[in-house]
């Protein structure tokens, strides 16, 4: 360890894990989105709460700035670290720190990947709803740092809604306990839910308090094919008035090219423009009601045809044909979208922003998918062979400019649930005002005086 600095920390926290050989910086210097170089200084891996009180402390005392990092399956740059920094890694501070069966809440260890959060919660037969794909890598401590949302949100919300309590270590090493666990607090600003979305600006969760809630009733997921996006709009309305819907989660026919390319299996035959996961409770009623809604789609035209679950397995295999598109489109490097609409916007805005994209990107594969029934798009823009990354970027930043313009206009934002991070903070202002972005400026200069917690995320 040659860094003089590295060798202070590591002789006044002794037992702190830190790493420096070359994979290791490389390994946690980066996330999902795989566009910077990770060039960190070290990477620490505190095991215990006071190491992580102790490396705050070290990083004000020496100007270092400190990247908090969880599973890095982030895909807005917020967990990578390229210029120096020390990578400060929750992995290790990964257990079950009690359940409490009144309160209904299971505090953890911020380094929790959100599956064992699962396990964890089902252990005392109820669930922590919050739930998508990355469920086996990502982490809570990750997932409070963005407002995760995924695929139960149209039922369960963000995670937001689900963090009762945060024990949080501020940029300037001060241990703060917020909420404590309490359903009711009337007593000023909620700190709270400041830290919540933060993306690691104003302090590193080290704890959560989670509430827990009854598992839903048994369910049933159902794969419909569209003829297109206006007709999604509608299938949705008709299947949330008939039905209690648990997700409703979309895709295009470029998006399911991609994941039977990647070993899913087909499960309606023919080419289809859309195609809608949906899951709901199932009950006597809900099988009159699914039909009587399938029926009244295809009579209309909205629905080219369906196909309902039989096993469990049959459901993993529809839900796998959404949850699989992040993975099968890696290869690719696409430049990611993650827009967020009012649903009452969304058919208008989708026109305006069809056309936009056809005109804009008239030779680029597009793909589109996400959660319609929370007003949420994920749109995907693989990069063709022949262009270099750099060329790439620069002309997918250009039709963002038009997308964030779009999007001002019609009240949306240019995150829904990957956050900021470093991808979309050059477009901050269409979604915030001014005003807003001054205020968040006075509050991360009062969570974190020196601004070590992940300089440069979030604003430019
Ligand atoms: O890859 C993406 O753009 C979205 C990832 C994730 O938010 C999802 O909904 O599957
Ligand atoms: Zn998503």
């Amino acid at each position: 360890m040659t860094d003089a600095r590295l060798a202070g920390l590591a002789a006044r926290l002794p037992n702190l894990r830190l790493l420096t050989d070359p994979a290791d910086l490389e390994h946690y210097g980066r996330d999902w989105t795989r566009r910077w170089t990770p060039a960190p200084l070290a990477i620490a891996l505190p095991g215990e709460l006071a190491e992580v009180q102790g490396i705050v402390r070290w990083a004000n005392e020496h100007g270092v700035a400190l990247v908090p990092s969880g599973g890095r399956t982030g895909l807005s740059g917020g967990a990578v670290a390229a210029t120096g920094e020390l990578v400060l890694s929750l992995e290790r501070m990964n257990r079950v720190l009690g359940f409490d069966a009144v309160d209904r809440t299971l505090t953890v260890q911020a380094g929790m990947t959100l599956h064992a959060v699962h396990e964890a919660a089902k252990e005392h037969a109820l669930i922590y709803p919050v739930d998508f794909a990355a469920r086996g890598s990502c982490s809570i401590g990750g997932n409070i740092a963005t407002n995760a949302g995924g695929i139960r949100v149209i039922r369960y919300g963000n995670t937001r809604e689900w963090i009762a309590g945060l024990t949080v270590v501020a940029g300037n090493g001060e241990l703060l306990r917020l909420n404590r666990g309490l359903i009711k607090n009337s007593s000023g600003y909620d700190l709270r839910q400041l830290m919540i979305g933060s993306e690691g600006t104003l302090g590193v969760v080290v704890e959560a308090t989670l509430r827990l809630t009854d598992p839903p009733p048994p369910s049933q997921v159902m794969l419909l094919a569209l003829p297109g996006m206006d007709a999604l709009m509608e299938v949705f309305a008709l299947f949330r008035s008939r039905l209690t819907l648990q997700a409703f989660e979309f895709f295009t026919d470029a998006a399911l090219r991609h994941v039977l390319a990647h070993g899913a299996q087909r499960a309606i035959d023919g080419e289809h423009p859309y195609y809608v996961v949906t899951e709901f409770d199932a009950d006597e009623a809900s099988q009159d009601a699914v039909l009587a809604a399938f029926e009244q789609g295809v009579e209309r035209g909205w629905i080219n045809d369906g196909v309902i679950a039989q096993s469990e397995a049959q459901a993993a295999a529809l839900w796998r044909l959404r949850e699989g598109i992040t993975e099968s489109l890696a290869p690719h490097k696409p430049y990611k979208n993650d827009i967020s609409l009012r649903i009452s916007a969304l058919p208008l805005f989708l026109q305006e922003i069809q056309a936009l994209l056809g005109r804009e990107y008239p030779h680029f594969d597009v793909v589109w998918f996400g959660h319609i029934g929370d007003g949420n798009l994920h749109i995907n823009v693989l990069r063709p062979e022949n262009l270099s990354e750099g060329d790439f970027i620069k002309q997918c930043e250009q039709v963002t400019k038009l997308l964030a313009d779009t999007l001002q206009r019609h009240g949306g934002s240019i995150s829904a649930e990957h956050g900021i991070g470093l991808v979309k903070r050059a477009y901050l202002g269409s979604t915030r005002s001014e005003a807003e972005i001054a205020l968040m400026r006075g509050v991360k200069q009062a969570f974190d005086p020196k601004g070590l917690l992940n300089p440069g995320k979030l604003f430019v």
